[in-house]
């Protein structure tokens, strides 16, 4: 059995596998004055085998909402779920199980340790887990990064974008149901930025990963599936087959729209 039908997966009415969903979902941090509506009653599916990016101007929600459905931030009420699992029925230890059995993660710090060698950076997850990686999987992703000399390298021997890809490789190599990624390209040149987008697309259309991505960038969000447009803490939008142009022209209507309202 491979190891993402060992999980039982709900269908979208679509017609594709779910792989995460929100329903309902609100989060409130804090009370009385200091209450904040960081997400007000938000519903969404991430289908498998697409690519996701969230969008939406400052405090709009969109880490927040990554943060609920990773199972890293508890929801205040409605449902958020990694395939069938409900992530508020389970406790502390189930949750750190899901995270680290189904869910990868990619953020701007990278979080490598120092005193590991980029490969024992990326098979860390696993080695944590006891389990041992696919070695042709891991091959794949390590030449499909560009990373194949640079295995030896501890992260301060590496550069920003090296730094990002081992990241990016770390999160992939457990083959994860989903792949949450809060603005990957922004410590990245322009160049670094495209070869990662570029290869989170592959991975998406190749090895059929599901990627959510946070995004302030209109020509990052062009290489996903879709984007799904955030403000206030709700979902507001919606563009599929995404150009960095039509992303670009719906940024600036919401924009329009708020100084006249
Ligand atoms: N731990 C927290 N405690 C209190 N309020 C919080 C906390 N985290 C986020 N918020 C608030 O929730 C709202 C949504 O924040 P969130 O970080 O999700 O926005 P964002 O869209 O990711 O913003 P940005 O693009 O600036 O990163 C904001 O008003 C923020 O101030």
């Amino acid at each position: 059995m491979s190891h993402t039908a060992a999980y039982a997966v709900p269908r979208s009415p679509a017609g594709g596998a779910v792989a995460a969903r929100a329903t309902g979902l609100s989060k409130v941090y804090g009370q009385g004055e200091t209450r904040v509506a960081a997400l007000d009653s938000v519903s969404v599916e991430f289908r498998r085998a697409e690519f996701t990016a969230i969008m939406g101007p400052s405090g709009s929600g969109k880490s927040t909402l990554m943060h609920c459905m990773a199972g890293l931030d508890s929801i205040s009420s409605g449902s958020a779920r990694i395939g069938d699992v409900e992530l508020g029925s389970l406790g502390d230890r189930q949750l750190t199980r899901l995270r680290r059995d189904r869910v990868g993660f990619v953020f701007q710090a990278f979080n490598l340790l120092p005193t590991l060698s980029a490969l024992e950076n990326i098979t860390l997850p696993l080695d944590i887990a006891g389990r041992k990686p696919d070695p042709e999987w891991l091959q794949r992703i390590v030449t499909t990064l560009g990373l194949s000399g640079r295995l030896a390298h501890r992260p301060s021997q590496l550069s920003g974008g090296q730094q990002q890809r081992v990241a990016v490789a770390r999160a992939l190599t457990a083959k994860p149901e989903i792949v949450f990624a809060d603005e990957p390209t922004g410590n990245l040149d322009s160049r670094s930025g495209a070869e990662l987008l570029g290869f989170l697309r592959e991975s998406v259309q190749a090895l059929r990963q599901t990627i959510v991505m946070v995004t302030h960038d209109p020509v990052a969000a062009s290489y996903a599936d879709r984007v799904v447009f955030l403000a206030d803490g709700r979902i507001v939008d919606e563009i599929h087959a995404p150009t960095a142009d039509a992303v670009l022209d719906r940024m600036k209507a919401f924009d329009a729209k708020g100084r006249t309202n």
